[in-house]
């Protein structure tokens, strides 16, 4: 059986977070494990309340997994403030820790801050050194770097920013652009597009989570990066096609689309 963890927050409603991360392990048959940074409580219309766990219980939980069942991926998500990233950073190293998926969650769908404004330095600095790939969408890659992206030119170029600082795989998604849904994996020059048709559903609440998580499902079954994205963006682009539609706001995905569960 393979093995992967998830280092994210709960989310109570399910569609993102630790929830769709485990769901997305689960049913691509990946073992799943999880370490909670923080607790929301959140639905389709936003997030209402983020109750973050200390760094202390956060250490513990990682000492708990690694020191049992070793994981043979680890996906990070939110992780909402500079403490607990450095916990975490620590703890990887510690173990040594192998094939580290970085979503640098920012901010929800619905809009709510996931993650503390100082805490972005942290993040550049202590995760993605350890990182071997990173998965930003649109805005958190113009929010890492202060340039704006309107063009699939300017997605390379900004590829190319993050390049001079992160010298793993980067996943700059182009899911929040209109035209199509191409994402860009760029690595020390190498260009991949990894295609993508844009899907009209109001319904994207935990697209990140659910991708980056299946990237990090199938690095543990022993794929490497680029097929790893491949085989995750079919994942992910039948989840969205299945038009789930549940809750009053953005709602989630379908993760068990593969499952012929298409009537729910
Ligand atoms: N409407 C869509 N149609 C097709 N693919 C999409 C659509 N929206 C997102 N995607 C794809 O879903 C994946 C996740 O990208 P996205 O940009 O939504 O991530 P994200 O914004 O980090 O997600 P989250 O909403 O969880 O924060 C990417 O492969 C992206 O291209
Ligand atoms: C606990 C948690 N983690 C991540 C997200 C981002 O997902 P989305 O942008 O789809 O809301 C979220 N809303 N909640």
């Amino acid at each position: 059986m393979h093995k992967s963890l998830t280092i994210a927050g709960s989310d109570s409603s399910g569609g993102a977070g630790i929830q769709a991360d485990l769901k997305t392990m689960t049913v691509l048959g990946v073992y799943g494990m999880s370490a909670i940074t923080a607790l929301t409580a959140q639905n389709t219309t936003g997030v209402q309340s983020i109750f973050e766990v200390t760094p202390k219980f956060l250490e513990e939980e990682l000492d708990s997994i690694f020191t049992d069942i070793f994981p043979d991926s680890v996906k990070i998500g939110m992780v909402s403030n500079a403490d607990l990233i450095r916990v975490i950073s620590k703890k990887l190293r510690e173990y040594n820790a192998k094939n580290i998926v970085v979503d640098p969650v920012m901010v929800s769908t619905s809009g709510s801050k996931l993650m503390a404004d100082g805490a972005k330095d942290t993040l550049f600095s202590e995760l993605f050194k350890v990182a071997d790939i990173i998965t930003p969408n649109i805005p958190e890659a113009e929010a890492l770097t202060g340039q704006s992206i309107k063009s699939k030119d300017d997605m390379v170029k900004v590829a190319k920013k993050i390049g001079e600082f992160f010298d793993g795989y980067i996943l700059l998604k182009g899911g929040h652009s209109i035209d199509d849904a191409d994402d860009l994996l760029y690595k020390n020059s190498e260009k991949i597009w990894i295609k993508g048709e844009h899907i009209e559903n109001p319904n994207t609440h935990g697209t990140g989570c659910t991708l980056s998580s299946a990237i990090a499902s199938y690095l543990a079954m022993g794929y490497d990066v680029p097929e790893s994205v491949h085989l995750a963006k079919e994942f992910i682009t039948g989840a969205i096609s299945a038009k789930l539609d549940l809750g009053k706001g953005r709602g989630p995905l379908n993760h068990m689309w593969k499952m012929g569960s298409e009537n729910l």
